[in-house]
């Protein structure tokens, strides 16, 4: 037998399989998905299998065996494995790093160099001693290490070093002459936790007739011994000399006399351990819940793959029929994802899901620990659990039946990922229930445009590319492979039990729900023209409405959420006499000023000076620094209301592990009247005692340039407007703005998602904006101009040259040019723009284009990354 495998090393040499050998003994071992040590080359590596087959076509005396196997259970499934392919050429990066997406941060190989004794070389070595009598002196140390080496079969050479710290150099002879070879061995971030446990050895009968055998002066143990009859399973062994105040030594006492046995047992470090949900029962529906219920449920019944978009308003319940479809899953046995934005995965979402469906959920979200996630992960994998709730990276939670996969607040943008592999969530979601004949449902309240657009024609989703490596050869046209992807686009090639991961002509389906639960009143919102309180004289924050809601609120003892929309805020340092801004001398941008460490900051590289206090250019002491915004505005309010309690949660008082559930958590006892903070405060919370909700600078995104600002704005102001009015008391909004007049603005103060989407798409139609074309951003960076500026022309040239063997397929070539952002780390940037239309999947035609560059890539040490859907355009 022989394996197909995938190894760690990120290049173009290396994006294949590689065949291997299965040595005998590890043929049950060895699983499409497995990790394995693999010789390559001089090294050992870690790999995937992602294939098997019984014979190689060329002489098999070439092919090395496989080393190792590393899991007991291969941490992937074979449809992850399948994933990983598409993923690979759907977004074009490298096989391995789509895999090394999949598994969790502790999985990831680590690299120990170790020496162990050479087999030969010991015993000749032996010989040799006796007849070089110069060196006796120093052999005792020589012998005691490789005495101590051999002991432990290999020990690595830093500890080996640190050892014998005194006689390293005997260390280095013995390797240099071979006594000692070198090995290298691949060991995981991150180990299982084990915990000391006590396991009574019989019956609570048996237990309690030997604490009557013991001697009187045995109090101790006895007392060990009836607790245990009280409780007759493994119990951790501090928690017992805890809850009994004994010593460690009393336990061993009982072990040594074989009445209960203590051993290391591998435990889960679950980080809801300390929490109590309560159990939630299913709620009656209401009738348009039920009605989406029903589609959503028969679907998952019939076990059909179906994408559904679900646009709820705020507060409609969409949760709700979350869970009870959920149920339906579980029920016929399958198993689902929940898929919901990092900031919005809060102890509330968790408690939802842990509350209906108790520990068969298992969490993973970046502010676990390492530990935490890998156990939560291994749950997933020894099926412990049934439903994952989780953020982007959730999506390749090893189940193996899934039937439903939801993705909350689906039009959120950190559902792509921004470094490679640069994947969507939501393709991935459907690509991943394709495979299971699973359903998924994408629910918002303003779902993104893609996903609109995905409900208005035929086959809008991204078609999987066949790409063979046929299609990265040069030449001066596109080969065939390419050209047939291209114009069939055909849907991916089943492989064994695994759904397809496309079906061709797929469409979503649009399901809705317009109404409040219990047909609660949407808020109302105010929009109030900055422009004008500004001519009335008004120079504070708050407009003087806003100003008289808050105070009515703090008098009847009601909540405040007050939202700022941090980008576009002045956080950066200026002189007021002379105009300078504070740079970071390796990055196009400007420093951002950080209160709680009193220095500048740059966001991309980490440099960082000390706040500065007289301007470095006029020597002028009027240079401000403008805090992040949100302290502006606290700082405000208790000035304006003074004993004000208000919460500020943004980036500075959220960096700390737990401290984002400590504010919610604070705020939902009402310990604070006002919840004052960035995007983080627009979604998902669900607080019953929030009447107001404040939108401070409303338009900042709208000047940002991107051409999805006008959604971002009435998506963040939707949510935001959301969050009042959710419960019995009703809910008022204000929106502060100085461009009240427009569409975005206008139709989230009334929530019209329709006519807000009506006008959107025709403007990205007229002006050739995704969702109707799609784009590549191709961006280039290097520490020279002039290299870089030629090689980012001639790609665009090749570009061109590849389009244009495609025509009439409108494909269109934009720049280059330099990026938005022109230099980050010293390095600097340009960036090409591909356009295209549709459904024509080009990734084949960039690949061909971008592998011509391969030698300067290398040479030079020129980076070329390649975005596909790009969502941030910088
Ligand atoms: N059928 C029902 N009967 C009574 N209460 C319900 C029902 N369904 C949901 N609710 C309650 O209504 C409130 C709003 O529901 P939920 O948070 O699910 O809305 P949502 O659509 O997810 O809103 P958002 O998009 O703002 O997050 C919650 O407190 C929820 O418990
Ligand atoms: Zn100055
Ligand atoms: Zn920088």
């Amino acid at each position: 037998m022989y394996a197909k495998v995938i190894v760690d090393v990120p290049a173009k040499q290396t994006n294949r399989a590689f065949d291997y050998f299965i040595p005998e003994k590890m043929r049950e071992w060895v699983l499409v998905g497995s990790r394995v040590g693999v010789p390559f080359g001089p090294r050992k590596l870690q790999g995937f299998v992602v294939g098997l087959q019984d014979h190689v076509d060329y002489d098999p005396a070439k092919v090395k065996p496989i080393a190792e196997v590393m899991d007991l259970y291969p941490p992937l499934t074979p449809d992850l494995v399948e994933l990983a392919r598409w993923i690979s050429h759907t977004y074009l990066c490298h096989e391995i790093t789509a895999l090394q997406a999949m598994i969790p941060g502790a999985l990831k190989a680590k690299y120990e160099r170790h020496v162990k004794v050479a087999d030969k070389m010991a015993g000749e070595r032996n010989v040799e001693k006796q007849d070089i009598g110069q060196h006796i002196m120093s052999l005792p140390v020589q012998d005691e290490i490789i005495q101590y080496v051999r002991e432990k079969g290999s020990v690595e050479i830093e500890t080996l070093l640190q050892k014998f710290a005194t006689d390293s150099g005997s260390v280095k002879q013995l390797i240099l002459e071979g006594t000692l070879v070198e090995v290298q061995l691949i060991k995981d971030r991150m180990a299982t936790k084990k915990v000391l446990t006590v396991i009574p050895l019989e019956e609570p009968p048996q237990l309690l007739e030997w604490a009557e055998q013991l001697p009187g002066r045995s109090a101790k143990q006895k007392e060990v011994l009836q607790y245990l009859a009280g409780h007759p399973y493994p119990i951790k062994l501090s928690e017992l000399l805890n809850e009994l105040s004994i010593s460690a030594s009393t336990v061993k006492g009982l072990a040594e006399k074989g009445w209960l046995d203590i051993q290391e047992i591998e435990v889960f470090r679950d980080p809801y351990a300390e929490r109590y949900f309560r159990r939630t029962e299913p709620l009656p529906l209401m009738p348009e819940q039920q009605q989406v219920f029903s589609r959503i449920s028969q679907a998952v019944l019939d076990v059909r793959h179906q994408v559904f978009l679900l646009q709820g308003v705020t507060g409609s319940g969409k949760t709700e029929v979350y869970l009870q479809s959920i149920q339906t899953c579980l029920d016929q046995g399958r198993e689902a994802i929940v898929l919901v934005p990092e900031i919005s995965l809060t102890p509330q979402m968790v408690e939802r899901f842990k509350g209906r469906f108790g520990n068969l959920v298992a969490v993973l979200h970046s502010r676990l620990s390492h530990g935490e996630r890998y156990d939560e992960w291994r749950k997933i994998m020894l099926k412990q659990v049934s439903v994952v709730i989780g953020a982007r990276s959730a999506i390749f939670a090893p189940f193996t039946r899934i039937g439903l996969i939801i993705i909350d607040e689906e039009h959120e943008s950190s559902y792509k990922q921004e470094e490679s592999p640069k994947y969507h969530a939501r393709d991935v979601a459907v690509a991943r229930a394709g495979q299971h004949h699973a359903v998924v449902v994408l629910g918002s309240a303003t779902p993104s445009l893609e996903s609109m657009y995905g409900t208005m024609r035929e086959n809008p989703i991204r078609t999987p590319e066949p790409v063979s490596m046929a299609a990265v050869i040069g030449g001066n046209s596109l080969t065939e492979a390419v050209r047939t992807d291209i114009v069939n686009a055909a849907p991916a090639s089943k492989s064994g039990q695994i759904g397809a991961i496309q079906q061709p002509g797929a469409r979503f389906e649009l399901l809705t729900m317009q109404n409040r639960v219990e047909g609660r009143p949407l808020p109302r919102v105010h929009i109030i023209d900055m422009r004008e309180e500004l001519r009335e004289g008004n120079r504070s924050m708050f407009s003087r409405s806003l100003y008289k809601a808050i105070e009515e609120r703090l008098h009847k003892k009601e909540q405040i959420v007050l939202l700022l929309n941090r980008r576009g805020y002045s956080t950066f340092v200026m002189c007021r006499t002379c105009g300078y801004v504070a740079q970071c001398p390796h990055c196009d941008i400007s420093l951002t000023f950080h209160q709680s460490s009193h220095a500048i900051r740059c966001h991309y590289c980490g440099y960082a000076e000390r706040e500065v206090t007289v301007c470095p250019s006029c020597t002028s002491e009027h240079i401000r620094h403008f805090g992040t915004g949100t302290q502006r505005v606290e700082e405000e309010l208790s000035k304006l209301f003074p004993g004000i309690r208000v919460i500020r949660m943004d980036v500075d008082t959220t960096t700390e592990k737990g401290s984002h559930e400590k504010w919610l958590t604070l705020f939902g006892n009402r310990q604070a009247d006002v919840l004052l903070g960035t995007q983080m405060v627009a979604k998902g919370l669900d607080f019953p005692h929030v009447t107001l909700v404040g939108a401070l600078a409303a338009d900042t995104v709208l000047n940002l340039p991107d051409f999805r600002a006008a959604e971002r704005t009435f998506q963040l102001l939707t949510q935001v407007a959301g969050r009042a009015g959710r419960h019995e008391l009703p809910g008022e909004v204000f929106v502060q703005t100085y461009a009240p007049e427009h569409y975005s603005i206008i139709s989230a103060s009334k929530h019209d998602y329709n006519s807000f989407k009506d006008r959107e798409m025709t403007l990205r139609k007229f002006h050739e904006y995704p969702p109707f074309h799609r784009l590549i951003l191709i961006t280039l960076s290097h520490e020279q101009i002039p290299l870089l500026m030629r090689t980012a022309e001639s790609l665009a040239a090749r570009l061109k040259e590849l389009a244009k063997s495609l025509a009439p397929l409108p494909i269109e070539i934009l720049g280059p040019v330099a990026s938005p952002i022109a230099r980050i780390k010293d390095r600097y940037r340009f960036q090409c723009m591909i356009k295209y239309r549709g459904e024509a999947s080009i990734s084949g035609l960039v690949q061909q284009a971008v592998a011509s560059f391969e030698d300067v890539e290398r040479q030079h040490k020129l980076t070329i990354s390649i975005d596909v859907d790009p969502q941030v355009l910088m």
